[in-house]
This record gives structure tokens, C-alpha cells and sequence, in this order.
């Protein structure tokens, strides 16, 4: 796994994040647009020209494969390619999360890029949404966790537009977190997840022991 370490600044952080934000939003709407558009097929085929103009333009330097999530030396993380909650990845759902210990919640509006069933969300997407939000609240203590398993039960058709989930741990057990986590609408909860969270070995603190930094961590595994 790819723990690269850049030295910035918290500020440095921010100042790239006030940059590329704006630019995935744009992209959001450009996919939203796509699929909702109703003009005519000759502008389609100049949109299809104008987008492709635009993607040479960001290609003439690009890094080689995917972003990785490099961390700062004091653990700040940029997942900005996580196809969950990447900054830079505009098919990631708009989530922002907010955690405190052992829960991760977040409210978010889902469009048409989302959709499943018609007018739902995809079941795939609410398990992608619920998946990230069990590793959020399984990692508020500083061990991070993978998913090991993860069971999500689709209670009823969960309609497209303004949601909420949250994730919170029910138990501890060695390297095992449990997590419970639920999406709902204005009416309840329409999907419901649990998962084992595992922390790999290289990060296991049974007793409490600083978690080692990531680039020792794989050098030691
Ligand atoms: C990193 C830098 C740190 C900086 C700070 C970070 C802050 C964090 C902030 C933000 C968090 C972000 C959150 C992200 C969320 C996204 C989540 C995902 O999508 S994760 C991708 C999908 N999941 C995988 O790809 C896993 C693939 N699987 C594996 O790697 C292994 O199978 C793993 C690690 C899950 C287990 O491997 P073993 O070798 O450690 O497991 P063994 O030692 O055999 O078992 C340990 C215990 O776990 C149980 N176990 C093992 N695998 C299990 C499984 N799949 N399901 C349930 N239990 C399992 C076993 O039965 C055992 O339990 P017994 O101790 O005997 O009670």
C-alpha cells in the first residue's frame, strides 16, 4: 500500500484544497449535466470536443497511476483520489463528514449521478457511503481500520435528495471493531450496515501503545 509522506503545512493543505475543490464541483455538475441534458445532438458531439480539449490540458502533466493517500509527518491525510471521499474525485458523493470519538455522521443531497432504481439511490453507492463511515468511526481513536466484512440491508427504496447516515462503534474486540451505521431519509432509516472493522497488524494497539508512523509501519511488515 502506498503511505507516501509530503511535508506541507496545514496552510499549504487548505490553499490546494480551495483550489481543486472548486474544480471537482465543477466537474459534479458537468456529470450531472451530462445526464440530464436535453439539447441536440450536434451540441453533444461540441461538448464531447470541448471536454476532451480540457482533459489534454490537465493531462500534459499528470503523476503516473493513482493518488495514493499521502500523509503529512503528523498524520494529516489527502485521499484526494478516495472514491469515497476524494477531494480531487468528483464521482465520489459530496460527503463531508464530521467524527468524534467512536461516530462519523454526515447529511448530503444525492442527484441523478447516483441513481439506481429509478429515482433511488444505487445500492452500491449507499454501501460505498456506509463503508466509508464505519472506517471513519472505527478510526476516530488513531487505529485505522480496514473493512472486513461489511452487511448492509436495504429496508426500503431509498428516494434521491437530501439524506443523513452515521456510523457509531458498538464493541472492541482486540483488532476487531464493530460498527453500526444507517442511512435514512425525512421518513427513517432506509438502509442499515454492520461491519467488523479490522486494524492491520503493523497498526494494532492492544494495549494502548502509539500507533507507529506509516512509512515505519511498512518497513517493518
Ligand atoms: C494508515 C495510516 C494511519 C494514519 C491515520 C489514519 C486515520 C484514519 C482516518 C480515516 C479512516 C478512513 C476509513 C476508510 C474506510 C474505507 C474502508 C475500506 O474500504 S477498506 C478496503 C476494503 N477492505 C480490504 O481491502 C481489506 C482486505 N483484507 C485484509 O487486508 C485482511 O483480510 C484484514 C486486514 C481485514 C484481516 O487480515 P489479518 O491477517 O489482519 O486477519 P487475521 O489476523 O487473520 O484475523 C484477525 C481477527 O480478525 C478476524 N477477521 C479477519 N478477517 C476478517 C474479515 N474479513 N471479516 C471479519 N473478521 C475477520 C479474524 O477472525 C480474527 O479474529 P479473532 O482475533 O480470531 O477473534
Amino acid at each position: 500500500m502506498d503511505f507516501r509522506i509530503e511535508d506541507i503545512s496545514p496552510e499549504e493543505i487548505s490553499r490546494r484544497l480551495s483550489v481543486v475543490e472548486p474544480l471537482t464541483e465543477s466537474v459534479r455538475r458537468l456529470i450531472d449535466a451530462v445526464i440530464r441534458t436535453e439539447v441536440d445532438d450536434a451540441e453533444l458531439i461540441a461538448a464531447t470536443e470541448r471536454i476532451d480539449q480540457v482533459v489534454q490540458t490537465l493531462r500534459s502533466r499528470q503523476r503516473d497511476g493513482s493518488f495514493g493517500t499521502p500523509y503529512t509527518p503528523t498524520f494529516i491525510g489527502m485521499p484526494w483520489g478516495n472514491a469515497a471521499v476524494g477531494a480531487r474525485n468528483a464521482i465520489a458523493p459530496p460527503l463531508q463528514i464530521r467524527t468524534e470519538s467512536g461516530v462519523a455522521e454526515c447529511e448530503m443531497v444525492l442527484g441523478a449521478a447516483y441513481e439506481g432504481p429509478g429515482g433511488c439511490v444505487h445500492g452500491g453507492v449507499a454501501a460505498l457511503m456506509l463503508d466509508q463511515l464505519v472506517g471513519e468511526a472505527a478510526s476516530t481513536d488513531g487505529l485505522p481500520s480496514f473493512t472486513g466484512t461489511l452487511t448492509v440491508r436495504y429496508l426500503r427504496p431509498t428516494r434521491l435528495g437530501a439524506l443523513s447516515a452515521r456510523a457509531e462503534v458498538t464493541g472492541r474486540e482486540g483488532r476487531k471493531t464493530f460498527v453500526h451505521a444507517t442511512l435514512s431519509d425525512d421518513d427513517g432509516v432506509t438502509v442499515e450496515a454492520d461491519a467488523i472493522m479490522i486494524a492491520p497488524k503493523g497498526f494494532a494497539l492492544p494495549g494502548g501503545e502509539v500507533l507507529p508512523h506509516p512509512a515505519t509501519a511498512q518497513e517493518e511488515n
